[in-house]
C-alpha cells in the first residue's frame, strides 16, 4: 500500500472560499477518482482535544501510540533526523528563529518563514562561538534546518539534562512531552522556562535555558547579518523560539517489526526523517520537498521491492499556519495534477491500495493546529466503494470507516485490504 499523508490538509469552512473548506473548494479530478474507488472515515490522530505537533501526529498514524512519560519529544526527534550527536542526557529541543520588535514582542513567530541559508547558517555559528554560559563544561550545537526551524541540542558534560521544562515558544505546550498547539493571538512575548518538576535537575535545566535564551538574543542584536537583513528590508532574525524539549533516545519498536512487513518511505522535512530513522523505515530519496512527480514516480517505483511506503507532503499544513486558504486550495490541486496523477498512472490499482490522510487539521482561520477529525480514504480496485466521491471533512463524517483513532489507520486499513482481497 502507498499511504499518503497531507500534512495539515484537514481545515475549517472558510469566507475566502464561499464557506468551503480547501478540501471542498479545491477542483481534484484525481483525488475525486481515488476516493470513487474506496471508502472513507474520520481520523483523530492523538486524541480529543489535542491540537498535535507533527511529530506526535505521525508517530500515531503509524501506529505509535505513546504514554505521556514515554514520549522522546520532538527536539529529540529532529535533533536525530538531521543527525546531530545526541546521548541520553543531552537536551534537543525545536527551535524557530523570530522577529521581535524593539519592546521584544514577537512580530513573527517565523522571521518571515523564508530565510537564505546562508543567514541562518551565520547566526547560528556566531551563536556557538560567541555564547558563553555561566555553569562550565556546558556545549551548544544550534543546527538551521529548513525556513526558519532551528533544532538546539545543549550538553552538559557532567550532569544529565532534564526534560521536564517549559517552552519558550509562546505557541505550544509541553503536555507530558508532547508539543500541542495553543489557541494564541498575534504579538506574544518569549516565555521564560521554567521547570516543570521539583528537582535540581528540572530547574538548573529551566535557567540553562533561559539564560541560552538570553545570551542568544544579545548576540544575535549584535549581528552583522542582521544589520545586512535590515538594509535589505528582511526581518531580523531575533531569537530563537525553544519548544519539545527531550533528553532520551526513543525506545520503539521498528515498523518493519510491529507489522511484518516492509515498510519504507519519503519524507523530508527534519522530524519526519527524525521519525523514518527511529522507526527503521528505509528513506527513499525523492527530490525536494515539491518535486510531487519524482514523489510520485519513486512511490510507485517502490512498490515493485516494498510492500508498503508512506509518502509524507508538507505542501498543505504551511498555507494552514499562514491563514491562506486560497493558497491552501491551489496546494491541493496542484498536488492532485502533479503528485496523485503522476501516482496513478505508475500503479497497477487492481494491485496497490491507496490510503490517504493528514496527521491533523491546520484550520486557516486558526493559523494552527487543531483538534478537528481529518479524512482518510482507503483506495484500490478491490475495496468496495461506500458512495464516497470526494475526500472531503463531510463526506468523511458519513464514510463507511466511521471514526478511527490515529494509531489504529495502518492496521484498520490493513485489516480493510484484505478482507476485501
Ligand atoms: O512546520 C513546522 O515545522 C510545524 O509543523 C509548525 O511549526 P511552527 O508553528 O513553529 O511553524
Amino acid at each position: 500500500m502507498i499511504y499518503v499523508l497531507l500534512d495539515g490538509v484537514g481545515d475549517l469552512p472558510h469566507p475566502d472560499l464561499d464557506g468551503k473548506t480547501p478540501l471542498e473548494a479545491a477542483n481534484t479530478p484525481i483525488l475525486d477518482k481515488i476516493a470513487s474507488n474506496g471508502s472513507i472515515g474520520e481520523v483523530i490522530s492523538v486524541g480529543k482535544g489535542i491540537a498535535p505537533e507533527s511529530d506526535i501526529a505521525v508517530f500515531n498514524m503509524l501506529g505509535y501510540k505513546f504514554k505521556h512519560e514515554d514520549y522522546a519529544g520532538r527536539g529529540v526527534i529532529e535533533a536525530i533526523g538531521i543527525g546531530i550527536d545526541f546521548k541520553d542526557g543531552d537536551l534537543a529541543l525545536r527551535g524557530n528563529y523570530s522577529t521581535l520588535n524593539e519592546e521584544e514582542v514577537i512580530i513573527d513567530r517565523r522571521a518571515g518563514r523564508h530565510i537564505e541559508k546562508e543567514d541562518a547558517d551565520g547566526i547560528a555559528k556566531e551563536i556557538e562561538e560567541k555564547i558563553q554560559l555561566s555553569s562550565p563544561d556546558v556545549s551548544v550545537v544550534v543546527s538551521p534546518t529548513i525556513g526558519h526551524r532551528v533544532t538546539v541540542r545543549i550538553r552538559k558534560n557532567s550532569q544529565k539534562l532534564s526534560s521536564k521544562i517549559t517552552n519558550t515558544d509562546p505557541a505550544y505546550s509541553n503536555i507530558g512531552g508532547m508539543g500541542v498547539a495553543k489557541a494564541v493571538g498575534d504579538f506574544l512575548k518569549i516565555e521564560k522556562c521554567l521547570p516543570l518538576e521539583d528537582t535540581e535537575e528540572s530547574k538548573f535545566t529551566a535557567n540553562l535555558v533561559n539564560e541560552f535564551s538570553e545570551k542568544s538574543i544579545d548576540i544575535m542584536k549584535e549581528s552583522q547579518i542582521n544589520k545586512k537583513r535590515q538594509s535589505e528590508n528582511k526581518k531580523a532574525l531575533s531569537c530563537i523560539l525553544l519548544r519539545d524539549a527531550g533528553n532520551k533516545y526513543p525506545d520503539v519498536i521498528p515498523i518493519n517489526e510491529k507489522y511484518g512487513m516492509n515498510f519504507s518511505c519519503i519524507v523530508d522535512m527534519p522530524v519526519e526523517l527524525g521519525i523514518s530513522e527511529v522507526l527503521e523505515m528505509k528513506a527513499f530519496e525523492a527530490g525536494g520537498l515539491t518535486d510531487y512527480e519524482e514523489k510520485a514516480r519513486v512511490a510507485a517505483k517502490a512498490m515493485e521491492t516494498q510492500n508498503s511506503i508512506y509518502v509524507h507532503l508538507k505542501g498543505p499544513d504551511e498555507f494552514g499556519h499562514d491563514g491562506d486558504a486560497i493558497g491552501k486550495m491551489k496546494n491541493i490541486e496542484e498536488i492532485d495534477q502533479r503528485f496523485f496523477k503522476t501516482l496513478v498512472e505508475n500503479i497497477d490499482s487492481s494491485k496497490v491500495a491507496i490510503i490517504i490522510s493528514a496527521d491533523h487539521s491546520t484550520p486557516c482561520i486558526n493559523k494552527g493546529h487543531s483538534d478537528d477529525p481529518v479524512p482518510v480514504v482507503v483506495s484500490g480496485d478491490f475495496i468496495k466503494n461506500d458512495g464516497t466521491t470526494r475526500m472531503t471533512e463531510e463526506q468523511a463524517k458519513k464514510g463507511s470507516i466511521g471514526l478511527l483513532q490515529g494509531a489504529e489507520v495502518v492496521s484498520k486499513s490493513l485489516e480493510l485490504i484484505k478482507s476485501q482481497t
